[in-house]
């Protein structure tokens, strides 16, 4: 099968991150601040590396889109973070170097272009500090078209199932879950028009990243009466492949009428969703644009449904 490699190499690293996440986690890690005042903990750090270095390996001729940079790593202000990142990253490569390290995550400062990896190694900084939803986001892009997207989801549990679930879909074949503690795969769907029960609509927790009083009037607009289920990360969109929402609502925060969505924060999420049958959009009707540069600078706010209520979200959209 086409991408079968990508595939495989793109599983076992986002599963070895997720581990690397979850052990920084049981420490409750201090936050750091970045330029842009956003938080960023070691594991960021620690999961861009183990990546990286991952589809380095794998594909050396790939460049890579990520978030971090090791940059401020390596600055005096930083004190020890660059070692404790590298005795989280040893955890899975016993060898690994602080000069190794920072190596791998600078891998990540690669550019768009006709064939390329997007990688976001925590989405949802705030929710892993919260020990809330967070997600490790890797995928592959190929002239303009996400091909192939992973979703690591360490906290991601349904009705009191044990936490940790993957995400994967390949272009043409489909979206998959697998909890971590089975490591079975299943096909996922959207929810259909007769599951009424899971008619929901999910947003984000943080009210900074969208328009909440907008994105609940256009949902009852669309037919959904319930109450927002409020998630962080790219979860999200997990949540609505697997049927369990119907609508994933992001449109731009009146506060920050200017942002503009990087692509790894949608790459992995948005061909999860389209493989297992939904539809995702900007505000406008208008695809995402992944493949022009790392901020999508034509679209504005993001719709994400189970495609049979997309249009009917765009009309109320437009008034
Ligand atoms: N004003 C904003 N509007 C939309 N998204 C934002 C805004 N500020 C930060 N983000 C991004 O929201 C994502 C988290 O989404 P969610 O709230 O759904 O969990 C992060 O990737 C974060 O980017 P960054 O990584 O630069 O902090
Ligand atoms: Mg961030
Ligand atoms: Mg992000
Ligand atoms: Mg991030």
């Amino acid at each position: 099968m086409p991408y079968d490699r990508e595939k495989q190499v793109a599983i076992d690293a986002v599963l070895a991150a997720s581990r690397l996440c979850e052990e920084v986690r049981q420490a409750i890690p201090p936050a750091m601040e970045k330029g842009d005042k956003s938080p960023v903990t070691v594991a960021d750090f620690g999961s861009q590396a183990i990546i990286c270095k991952a589809i380095s390996e794998a594909f050396p001729d790939d460049p890579i889109v990520g978030e971090e940079d090791a940059t401020t790593l390596k600055t005096p202000e930083m004190g020890n973070n660059l070692e404790k990142v590298t005795d989280y990253v040893k955890s899975i490569i016993p060898d690994a170097t602080p000069e190794q390290v920072t190596a791998w995550i600078d891998r990540g400062n690669g550019s768009v272009g006709g064939r390329f990896w997007t990688l976001d190694p925590i989405d949802g900084t705030k929710g892993f500090l919260r020990k809330d939803q967070y997600a490790i986001a890797l995928a592959l892009i190929e002239n303009g078209e996400v091909k192939l997207g992973i979703m690591g989801c360490p906290a991601y549990a349904i009705d009191g199932d044990i936490p940790g679930m993957l995400f994967v879909a390949v272009r043409g074949e489909g979206s998959m879950k697998m909890p971590f503690s089975t490591g079975k795969f299943t096909p996922i769907q959207v929810v259909k028009a007769e599951d009424t029960a899971n008619m929901r609509f999910v947003e984000s927790v943080e009210a900074a990243h969208g328009d909440q009083s907008r994105q609940n009037a256009i949902a009852q607009a669309a037919g959904i009466t319930s109450p927002s289920v409020r998630m962080d990360s790219q979860a999200k969109y997990g949540v609505v492949a697997s049927g369990q929402a119907a609508l994933y609502l992001r449109l731009p925060s009146p506060k920050y009428p200017n942002y503009r969505e990087n692509i790894w924060d949608h790459a992995a999420g948005a061909i999860v969703v389209e493989e297992a049958g939904g539809r995702v959009t900007d505000m406008y009707g208008k695809p995402l644009d992944f493949a022009s540069s790392i901020k999508m600078v034509d679209n504005r706010g993001i719709v994400v449904s189970n495609g049979l209520i997309h249009d009917q979200v765009l009309s109320a959209l437009k008034s």
